[in-house]
């Protein structure tokens, strides 16, 4: 029996991969509450197809705090929580530990915190997810992203944690892409590095995370699993 009433919750859905997936959701007959932390076109649209926007920064305590609290004023349940929220910072002089604790609080920080104090909602849900969107630079590490790669490891350690911890009412699994979108300041010569480094060379889109969130939605048999959506790095 499916509850399918209860909205999913999805982070950062202002833009590229969070706004496809909120959208694809909408498009399926999902109701959708969704953060932002910056007013953009995106966030109009999701609106404007029936979603419930909510403010949220999550660099602080604070702020996820504050967002758990208002987020229960608009639901008592829910069928998912997608955290997709994130920031890929590179270490800066001067401002590494800054840094650090921003990606460590919206990475890990958040996604404890959110899942601890809304368990109640998806528990009025049958079937229940939570999935947590991680990056497949954890299997190896990051010599340039040492503290977004770090925080991302944590955020695949919660998904084992809480997997068993709210088994069987709520399954909890990541999904851990490579190169999904580029951004508009990638020059031409980084993206070709960047592409010679899956064996299937491609910039693939967000489709293919919204692909991987229905898998996990649909699968009543998979929790504590993170899919590698990769492109076959792991065999180039
Ligand atoms: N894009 C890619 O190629 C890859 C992406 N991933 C992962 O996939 C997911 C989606 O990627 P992508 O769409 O590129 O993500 P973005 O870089 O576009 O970030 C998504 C959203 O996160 C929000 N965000 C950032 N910091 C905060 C904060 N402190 N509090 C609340 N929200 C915040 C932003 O909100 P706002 O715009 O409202 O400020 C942003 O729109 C991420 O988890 C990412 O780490 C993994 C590997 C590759
Ligand atoms: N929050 C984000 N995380 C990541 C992004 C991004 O744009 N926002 N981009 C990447 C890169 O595409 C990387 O996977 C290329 O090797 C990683 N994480």
């Amino acid at each position: 029996m499916s509850t399918s009433a209860a909205p999913i919750l999805i982070t950062g859905a202002g833009q590229r991969v969070g706004l496809h997936c909120a959208q694809r959701l909408l498009e399926d007959g999902h109701r959708v509450i969704f953060t932002y932390r910056t007013e953009r076109p995106g966030v109009q649209t999701l609106r404007d197809l029936g979603a419930i926007g909510l403010f949220a920064d999550f660099s602080s305590e604070a702020g996820i705090l504050a967002f758990i609290s208002e987020l229960k004023n608009h639901t008592d349940s829910l069928r998912a929580i997608v955290h997709n929220a994130s920031e890929w910072l590179a270490e800066t002089p001067g401002s590494e530990a800054e840094a650090f604790t921003r990606m460590i609080n919206l990475h890990m920080l958040a996604p404890y915190l959110i899942n601890l104090h809304c368990a109640d909602l998806l528990q009025r849900s049958t079937p229940a997810d939570i999935i947590h969107i991680s990056d497949d630079v954890t299997r190896k590490g990051s010599s340039k992203h040492i503290g977004y790669c770090a925080s991302k490891a944590g955020l695949d350690s919660l998904t084992l944690s809480f997997a068993a911890r709210f088994a069987p009412a709520i399954k909890v699994n990541g999904i851990a892409p490579a190169l999904l979108l580029f951004n508009p300041d990638d020059d031409a010569a980084y993206r070709i590095k960047a592409l010679a480094k899956s064996a299937l060379g491609i910039e693939p889109g967000s489709e293919v995370i919204y692909q991987s969130l229905r898998y996990l939605l649909d699968n009543p048999y998979v929790t504590g699993t993170t899919l590698t959506v990769n492109g076959g790095r792991h065999v180039k």
